[in-house]
């Protein structure tokens, strides 16, 4: 475990559980059966280079990693060496479940998982962050300072790679644009085989960076219905196509499907930047990617209608990756629950006393706007 998580791993110091008790036991057929991913080391997957000069080999290979894998490691980006020296942890703690189909009994993840936002620092949401540990406000704020401009220029990058000009997607998602972050702490888990860090999902976000503990492999994507190993490379980032973009780009690009799983040995971080819409953002395809050959996919949606749309989206998967399985329910990633399962009593202070809704879509949300069809 390296430097990056250590105030999530402070906040877990010492309690991980020593056995895999039943309420965390997978049933047989959503088991990460792990002897059967294949390692990131042996296929090509897609690595950018920051470094490169060339704006437009940068624009093409990002164009071209989104589309046939919609995911990228990215390495020399400017403040590698910074970010990887970070703590980065602060927000809400809240649990993942999934439901067993055969007993309708949640089953819980063997992780925790702290979420914030993290963008705009000018407007403060930084005071909104809690003040103990006393570094969360600083290195949240500049680890925000680092990643905003990268973000915004993966947002231009892949404008371009639209063909449409560098400001597009800034532009055109400026008012609704939302930053927010979510940590993941995986303990060691006494049977990886029985239990998972992060259920498969896509995200439900425009992009996604992911920062993962050096030396330990857990980050696992699905290509060509095959989990993939993410191998941490040293100071390197992890960006993933999330369901927005997806809608944006009218299905040239799709979001890639992950999972975290666990391992028996080390405890695991890894921390997510988004960036995606807020609840009032109207989702809808880039018009000029529009014309005989590519018909419109998608149409506008509001955000709560987008959820509807993620829902199922997930349930169709899902029901795909566990094909043994007749339930309809599948693989329902319905609640989020605290308090969570590794902390410890002094932590109570890191607990919101209220629980809020982490993604509403798990929960069919409530909406406060109108879901009248507006195309
Ligand atoms: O732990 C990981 O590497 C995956 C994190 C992730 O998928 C997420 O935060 O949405
Ligand atoms: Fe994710």
């Amino acid at each position: 475990m390296n430097d990056i998580m250590s105030s999530f791993r402070w906040a877990n110091d010492g309690i991980s559980p020593i056995s895999v008790t039943q309420e965390y036991i997978l049933p047989p057929e959503k088991r990460p059966n792990l002897t059967a991913v294949t390692s990131s080391q042996s296929i090509s997957i897609p690595i950018i280079d920051m470094n490169n000069e060339n704006e437009m080999t940068l624009v093409h290979e990002i164009a071209k990693a989104c589309e046939e894998f919609g995911f990228f490691v990215l390495i020399n980006h400017e403040k590698s060496q910074l970010l990887s020296n970070r703590i980065m942890v602060d927000g809400k703690i809240y649990r993942h479940h999934l439901i067993d189909p055969v007993t309708k009994k949640e089953v819980g993840m063997w992780s925790e998982t702290l979420f914030h936002t993290w963008h705009p620092v000018e407007v403060g949401f930084i005071q909104k962050l809690l003040q103990n540990p006393s570094h969360f406000r600083e290195t949240i704020a500049s680890y925000a300072k680092e990643i905003g401009p990268l973000m915004d220029r993966l947002l231009s990058l892949i404008s371009q790679g639209f063909g449409l000009s560098k400001d597009y997607l800034q532009t055109r998602l400026e008012e609704n644009l939302q930053y927010t972050a979510q940590a993941n702490y995986s303990p060691p888990s006494p049977n990886p085989e029985l239990t998972l860090g992060l259920q498969p999902h896509s995200d439900k976000k425009v992009l996604s960076i992911i920062l993962q503990d050096q030396g330990i492999t857990g980050l696992h994507v699905l290509k060509d219905q095959q989990w993939i190993a993410i191998d941490p490379i040293p100071a390197s980032l992890f960006v993933n196509v999330a369901d927005y973009l997806q809608v944006l780009s009218n299905d040239k690009y799709t979001s890639v499907y992950h999972r975290a799983v666990n391992n028996n040995v080390k405890e695991r971080a890894s921390y997510t930047t988004f960036c995606g819409l807020n609840k009032v953002g109207i989702i809808s395809l880039i018009q000029e990617l529009i014309d005989l050959q590519h018909p419109p996919l998608h149409p506008k949606y509001y955000y709560g209608d987008f959820l509807k749309f993620y829902r199922q989206k997930q349930n169709t998967i899902t029901q795909k990756l566990f094909s043994g399985q007749t339930t309809t329910s599948s693989l329902s990633l319905t609640k989020f629950t605290h308090p969570p399962i590794f902390r410890h009593p002094k932590l109570n202070f890191l607990i919101p006393k209220k629980s809020k809704l982490l993604i509403p879509f798990y929960h069919a949300p409530t909406l406060s706007f109108p879901l009248s069809p507006i195309f």
